[in-house]
């Protein structure tokens, strides 16, 4: 069973935060890319975000013919995916709308090329029911910016096939991407379901009147999250466990999971919680726009790229480590 991995066209259905990071990325990297959604007025707000986005690329290094002027944008679906060698789903977190929008574009593609969805923790096996050719149906889970940020999770369903998965992680390095297979299909994968523990944590503190939500982001970004970005938790506390590393920390501190510190389920989304996390961002945001802020947010992570990719190169430890 072989797909297709030496793509020439990319097709994006669903055009809105993450969509428009697969065109951006997919465009810089020399791709003709062809894009779908049915919201009015979608193509001037995908063509503008990728204008926005296009600094930032340039900055970290555009390839031979790439250009904005190489994205094309149509009105059906089959029209988007017909001579596609790769699609990237990008539409609504719904279940039912995933399920109904793959039975078309699977029926419409070529049957060997490869189909991705950008599902934050749906699973495969579940909207790739009704599609034809299963066995090329996978979901890349990227992080936003898309067009930035590495990381993609690979996940496949009961009926991918294992060459799938393989040709899905060549087409995504292609891409300048750093794939990472979930073995197990689990809602919400790996990466989500930290980020969601962290994330209910932090509406907890909130709700509890313990912080707010300025304070939580300075507790994250002056603290764990600038180790993050080069060390994850695992090796963080085996150096945090001294000479005698991970063996030591575990008996130090893993009594304390007991205590517990933490909270199993999220709280309740009443209004005064929303509020008062709307309230709190909306001070955190003072007078920046959000577009401001987005090209802040850019500069400061291909600053970090770049001085982590120096830093290893000192170390001698491999980029993709
Ligand atoms: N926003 C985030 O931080 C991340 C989101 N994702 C996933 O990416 C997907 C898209 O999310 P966002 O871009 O954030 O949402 P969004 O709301 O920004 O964009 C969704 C787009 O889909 C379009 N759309 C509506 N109905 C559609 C249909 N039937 N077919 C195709 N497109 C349709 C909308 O017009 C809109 O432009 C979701 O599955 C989400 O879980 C993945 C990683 C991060
Ligand atoms: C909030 N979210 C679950 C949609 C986030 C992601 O899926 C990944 C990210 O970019 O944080």
């Amino acid at each position: 069973m072989t797909f297709i991995t030496n793509i020439k066209t990319f097709a994006a259905l669903g055009s809105g935060v993450i969509g428009s990071g697969w065109v951006a990325r997919a465009l810089a990297h020399g791709l003709d890319v062809v894009a779908w959604d049915p919201a009015p007025g979608a193509e001037t707000a995908l063509r503008k975000r990728v204008a926005k986005a296009w600094p930032a690329l340039e900055k970290s290094g555009l390839a031979k013919g790439a250009s904005q002027d190489r994205l094309r944008f149509v009105s059906t679906i089959e029209e988007c995916v017909r001579d596609a060698d790769f699609i990237q789903e990008s539409a609504p977190e719904r279940l039912d709308l995933k399920l109904e929008l793959h039975s078309k574009i699977s029926a419409a593609a070529k049957p060997d090329a490869l189909i991705g969805s950008s599902t934050s923790g749906l699973l495969p096996s579940e909207f790739y029911e009704t599609s034809t050719h299963p066995q090329r149906c996978i979901v890349g889970h990227p992080f936003n910016p898309v067009y930035l940020l590495p990381l993609v999770e690979v996940v496949g369903g009961q009926k991918t096939a294992p060459q799938a998965i393989a040709a899905a992680i060549e087409v995504y390095q292609s891409l300048g991407m750093r794939p990472l297979h979930v073995r197990k299909e689990v809602p919400g994968f790996i990466a989500d379901r930290l980020l969601e523990a962290l994330w209910r944590e932090a509406l907890h503190l909130v709700n509890d009147g313990v912080a707010t939500t300025g304070e939580i982001d300075d507790a994250i970004r002056f603290g764990a999250g600038l180790r993050w970005s080069f060390m994850g938790t695992f090796l963080t506390y085996t150096l945090a466990g001294g000479d005698a590393g991970m063996r030591h920390f575990m008996n130090q501190f893993g009594p304390a999971l007991k205590l517990p510190w933490t909270y199993l389920t999220a709280p309740p989304l009443s209004e005064k919680l929303i509020d008062d996390v709307v309230e709190g961002t909306t001070e955190q945001l003072g007078s920046h726009s959000i577009g401001a802020l987005e090209s802040y947010r850019d500069d400061c992570l291909l600053a970090v790229m770049e001085a982590v990719k120096a830093t290893k190169l000192k170390h001698g430890i491999a980029i993709n480590d």
